[in-house]
């Protein structure tokens, strides 16, 4: 199902895991940082709406989507129990859109497969700006708030297992 058949922000409040003894950390990215903070604030507000304490919320900032690799790597040694990398990549005139996309989602990947803290992929990767507003708090919701939801399921699960 495309995004455009499915509104981001919604869920089913009953379906989410109480929340509240869980600590989170969020390394959000500095470029486009119109969307950017659009995904931050929903997902940050994602997680308060499900008992998360704000000092159970650390954020660190990183220069662009290829530092969140890094940045969630260095988050996952503090002591949370999932982590939420939040970028917003846009296509240019060249194929380094194709690098950035291709690098930050195989780190990330690598991280959820070397390392015990889930980390969240909350990375836009849009042909358009307009499509990147769409989906950080415009007509097809905010990705921020699909990734803080999934983020309380990946640390319940970490729980359980
Ligand atoms: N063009 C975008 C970038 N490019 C910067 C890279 O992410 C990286 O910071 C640089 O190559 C230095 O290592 N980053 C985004 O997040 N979004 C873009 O649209
Ligand atoms: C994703 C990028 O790095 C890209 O936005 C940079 O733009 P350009 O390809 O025109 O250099």
């Amino acid at each position: 199902m495309a995004t455009e058949n499915k509104n981001l922000s919604e869920y089913d409040k009953a379906t989410i895991p109480n929340a509240s003894k869980f600590r989170f950390g969020i390394v959000v990215s500095e470029w486009n940082e119109k969307i950017t903070e659009g995904l931050y604030k929903g997902a940050y507000n994602a997680l308060i709406e499900n008992g998360v304490a704000p000092s159970n919320i650390i954020r660190w900032n990183v220069p662009g989507s290829f530092e969140l690799v890094y940045g969630c790597k260095k988050m996952q040694e503090q002591m949370v129990n999932a982590v939420i990398a939040i970028g917003s990549v846009i296509q240019g005139e060249t194929k380094h859109f194709d690098f950035v996309c291709e690098g930050v989602t195989q780190g990330i990947k690598d991280l959820n497969v070397m390392r015990e803290t889930p980390v969240v992929f909350c990375v836009l990767t849009d042909n358009t700006m307009q499509q990147a507003i769409d989906r950080s708090g415009g007509k097809h919701g905010n990705k921020g708030t699909e990734a803080g939801i999934a983020a309380i399921k990946m640390a319940e699960l970490r729980k359980n297992s």
